[in-house]
């Protein structure tokens, strides 16, 4: 190794990037398939853990290799020192965008499902990623539909103060400006415009026409 190749990122100092000679494109071919990051946002109730689960389902039974990285499920390990102040939903979106990045890396369509409700967090995440392997789809569905669904009893929670700084109660949410993909829930009860399969299947078009279903 080239000793002026050393350098210091962040806290850790001589460091040396180690190549090895099986790449990302050689894991696409074996697995026929780009790796890529579906980035789901949108506001608790909004149906991004559903989404993300009827997509996965229909990608594997096609034969691709998804994984998922859930908001509440890597709070639980990876993520548990981090509570909701803006600081910490920050990290939280820094560290599963970088495990993300790993795991497109790999070749594995890996699907996030996370609030992400700051632009900047979003797109700081979008630029750890070659151009286009960073797929936004933003679930816009009306705050008061994501209230009336409330499945955890977490709004009412909000609503009566008992949790503090809840998104889109007294918590910012910045709705994305220009996602690749947007599903529009409407506020009308019976409405089936996006029933969880027929989003997962636009995402799915989505991959085809832009190639990331074969290697
Ligand atoms: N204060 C506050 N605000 C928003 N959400 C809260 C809060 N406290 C707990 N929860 C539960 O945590 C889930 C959101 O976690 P995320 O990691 O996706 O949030 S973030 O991206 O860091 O903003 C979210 O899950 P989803 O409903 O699946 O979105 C909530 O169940
Ligand atoms: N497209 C949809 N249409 C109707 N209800 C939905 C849809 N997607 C999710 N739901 C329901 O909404 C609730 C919240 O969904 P969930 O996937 O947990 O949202 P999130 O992960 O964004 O908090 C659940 O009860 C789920 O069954």
């Amino acid at each position: 190794k080239n000793l002026s190749d050393l350098s210091t990122n962040g806290n850790s100092k001589n460091i040396l990037w180690h190549e090895c000679p099986i790449q990302k494109l050689d894991r696409q071919k074996l697995l026929q398939q780009k790796g890529c990051v579906i980035w789901i946002t949108g506001l608790s109730g909004s149906g991004k853990s559903t989404i993300a689960c009827a997509l996965s389902r229909s990608l594997h039974s096609r034969g691709k290799l998804t994984y998922i990285l859930d908001g509440d499920n890597i709070r639980h390990g990876l993520n548990r020192d981090l509570g909701f102040k803006a600081e910490d939903r920050s990290e939280n979106i820094r560290r599963i965008g970088e495990v993300a990045k790993l795991l497109a890396d790999a070749g594995i369509i890996c699907i996030t499902s996370l609030i992400s409700p700051y632009q900047k967090d979003r797109d700081a995440c979008r630029a750890l990623l070659p151009k286009g392997d960073f797929i936004e789809v933003f679930l816009d569905v009306p705050l008061a539909v994501c209230e009336a669904r409330d499945p955890k009893g977490l709004y009412k929670l909000a609503r009566a103060g008992m949790i503090k700084g809840f998104t889109g109660i007294d918590d910012p949410y910045e709705p994305p400006c220009s996602s690749e993909i947007v599903l529009k829930q409407q506020q009308q009860k019976g409405s089936d415009c996006m029933s969880p399969n027929n989003a997962a299947e636009k995402v799915i078009s989505y991959l085809e026409k832009n190639g990331y279903l074969r290697a």
